[in-house]
């Protein structure tokens, strides 16, 4: 049988000097999509260049389609839709250029989608991508990407920079796309509110080192935040703790089970947490 997972990371490496991506790993199932979060200057981009190789890699393995990805890169671009937060199509092209210079590009272009999609975005055939707003060049990429009957497309920060209306149209284009149990989606982005919408799996890295790489439902519904004064965050047991944050005499505490913390500490309030806190909590919260 075929493996399962469209992209596997294996102990990935990028050293910078002042920045070293650590040994990442982690499975891109196929039909699915993972949100990639991570703060500013956490290794996003990093990660998502190293697996299309636009950065070499110090080292560890990258698999596409189960392929090592420089070895098979020709074969592998096909099938491969990119998407990031600054498309630079030379600008004194039209939507209707750029269509003929894919169809060179891409075997399995396809030009009534193409146009189908730019119709859809609103998005003129014969006007100069230089006279494009932002979010036009986005819906470009985006346009472009689906169009050449790609299996896996790699999103870095391109819904970032766009109104929420557009945004949305792209999480729902997103839905629409694995649909098709076939196609997958890495998309990288700061809002975590979108990804909690739209993912699958959440992989999150914070300081070049992955944190976790799970189902979100699984996050969802596990971790928790427990609310509660001093007395009882004295005898929290430290090892059920993942961070908390202190507000006036309250401490936040998040925790990796909220039922078992919820009857464990019956004085305490428990409720859920959502991935922005989860983030938050990783990142600006202290251990105890
Ligand atoms: N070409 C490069 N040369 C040296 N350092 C780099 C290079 N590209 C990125 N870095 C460093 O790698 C670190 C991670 O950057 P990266 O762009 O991967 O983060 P990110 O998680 O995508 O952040 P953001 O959300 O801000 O885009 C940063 O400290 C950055 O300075």
């Amino acid at each position: 049988m075929m493996t399962d997972n469209v992209l596997e990371i294996r102990e990935l490496s990028k050293d910078y000097g002042d920045f070293v991506l650590d040994k990442v790993s982690f499975a891109l199932p196929r039909g699915v999509i993972m949100g990639l979060i991570g703060e500013n200057g956490a290794g996003k981009s990093t990660t998502i260049n190293c697996i299309l190789n636009e950065t070499q890699k110090s080292g560890g393995q990258v698999l596409i389609f189960g392929k090592d990805h420089i070895a098979d890169e020709l074969g592998i671009k096909d099938k491969l839709g990119v998407v990031f937060d600054e498309n630079h199509f030379p600008d004194i092209f039209t939507p209707e250029e750029i269509g003929k210079f894919m169809s060179g590009i891409y075997s399995g272009w396809d030009w009534k989608t193409y146009r189908q999609h730019l119709e859809k975005f609103e998005l003129p055939k014969d006007k100069k991508i230089k006279d494009f707003s932002k979010g036009m060049k986005v819906k470009l990429a985006f346009a472009v990407a689906l169009s050449h009957n790609a299996e896996l497309l790699i999103l870095d920060e391109a819904t970032s920079g766009l109104d929420p209306i557009i945004r949305d149209d792209v999480l729902d284009m997103l839905i629409d796309f694995v649909q098709d149990e076939n196609h997958s989606v890495l998309v990288s982005s700061h809002i975590t509110s979108d990804l909690e919408k739209v993912a699958d799996y959440i992989t999150f890295i914070h300081k070049g080192k992955l944190i976790f790489s799970h189902e979100k439902d699984e996050l969802i519904d596990n971790y928790g935040i427990l609310n509660c004064g001093a007395a009882i965050f004295d005898v929290l047991d430290k090892s059920e703790i993942v961070a908390y944050r202190k507000e006036d005499y309250q401490f936040k505490v998040l925790v990796k089970d909220r039922n078992k913390a919820a009857k464990q500490y019956p004085n305490a309030i428990v409720g859920p947490a959502t991935i922005e806190e989860i983030m938050l909590f990783y990142v600006k919260g202290e251990m105890k």
